[in-house]
């Protein structure tokens, strides 16, 4: 990549687009933050804040907000921090204001829920041939706007340009892996989010740490099993996109899907316990299921979270489910 300008493209303008792009200026790259609202980017230029969605952190000089595409079109790499379910028609829009050859990194958290693919693979058949990464890891966007000290990793299958990438975007708080196990890393980040929902209605019904402590554990064995049979490296689960944001997001009401979750434990409708807010995992839940359901993966955790979100179930039916499986060995 000699020779190009250093800049980071962002799409994507919520809490983890505009703390990624700090943390991408901090790291010494020039940014450009896109987001589809003039109204927005114009309010982020004028007052170098985003107070909507990242209140309290000032914008870093040399991230440049835009609501136009075309301003991505000469950057080094760009990425893609919008909702997963949006993943489709983003990168339908990217591909016509990107060469192919500048690649796109998914930092969504999510399986499409229509069509059940996993993002990366939406995104290849939408460019084909152009090169694809994930972001992922434990990383509370609060956290890295603030400069805390926070890992990630970054998976290309081209294993020098996740080296590039990840070099690119590390700096003094943000310290970026790289790995070419796309698919383990990007599981990681899907399934995660739904296992955080059963973490937070254990806490919110006030069943104890043991118990929260008992689905982290076997939520793990899940993931582990779901990545096997879906190609992803069993070693990358164990790391930061796996195991470390698992445990994140299943230890803290600063995430939303353990918070939603929380909410449903004390009793609130699946509709009032969102909030507003985006829960990748409400949204992922009914995809992980029907993937696991179609290979035969035992996921009893995920799918007692779907039958919860799907009305099937209440929160006491699937304690009950998950306590009185027969006993089995443990693996
Ligand atoms: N927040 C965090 O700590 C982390 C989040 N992530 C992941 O990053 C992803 C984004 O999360 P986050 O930034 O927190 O979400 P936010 O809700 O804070 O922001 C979502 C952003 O996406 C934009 N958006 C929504 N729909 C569309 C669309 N159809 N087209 C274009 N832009 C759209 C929104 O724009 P608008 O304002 O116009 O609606 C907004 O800028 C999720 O998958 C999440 O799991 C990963 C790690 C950490
Ligand atoms: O992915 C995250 C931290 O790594 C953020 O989690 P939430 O989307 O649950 O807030």
């Amino acid at each position: 990549m000699a020779g190009q300008a250093p800049t980071i493209g962002i799409a994507g303008a919520g809490a983890w687009g505009t703390a990624l792009a700090n943390a991408a200026a901090n790291a010494g790259n020039d940014v450009v933050l896109w987001m589809r609202s003039p109204e927005h980017a114009a309010a982020l230029a004028a007052t170098r804040a985003n107070e909507r969605f990242l209140p309290g952190v000032a914008l870093h000089e040399r991230i440049r907000p835009t609501a136009a595409l075309a301003d991505l079109a000469g950057v080094r790499a760009v990425l893609l921090v919008t909702p997963a379910q949006t993943t489709r028609e983003m990168s339908a829009a990217l591909a016509g204001a990107l060469p192919r050859a500048t690649p796109l990194v998914l930092c969504a958290k999510g399986i499409e829920r229509a069509s059940g693919s996993f993002l990366c693979d939406v995104v290849e058949e939408v460019r084909p041939g152009a090169p694809v990464g994930v972001l992922s890891g434990p990383s509370f966007a609060d956290d890295v706007a603030r400069g805390l000290p926070t890992a990630v990793t970054l998976a290309c299958r081209d294993a020098a340009l996740a080296q590039d990438l990840a070099t690119a975007l590390s700096g003094p708080t943000l310290r970026v892996y790289h790995r070419g196990d796309v698919r383990g890393v990007e599981i990681g980040g899907a399934a995660k989010n739904v296992l955080a929902i059963a973490c937070g209605a254990v806490a919110g019904r006030g069943l104890g740490e043991s118990a929260k402590a008992a689905l982290i554990a076997r939520g793990f064995a899940e993931l582990l099993r779901f990545a096997r049979a879906y190609g992803g490296d069993p070693e990358t689960l164990m790391g930061l996109s796996g195991l470390g944001d698992l445990v994140l997001t299943c230890s803290s009401a600063h995430s939303r899907n353990f918070a939603f979750g929380q909410r449903l434990g004390q009793g609130m409708s699946v509709a009032e316990a969102a909030g507003g807010k985006l829960v990748e995992g409400a949204a992922t839940a009914s995809a992980l299921v029907a993937l696991a359901r179609a290979k035969t993966i035992d996921m009893p955790i995920a799918e007692a979270v779907e039958q919860i979100l799907s009305g099937a179930w209440s929160l006491d039916q699937a304690v009950d489910a998950l306590m009185n499986r027969p006993v089995k060995s443990e693996q």
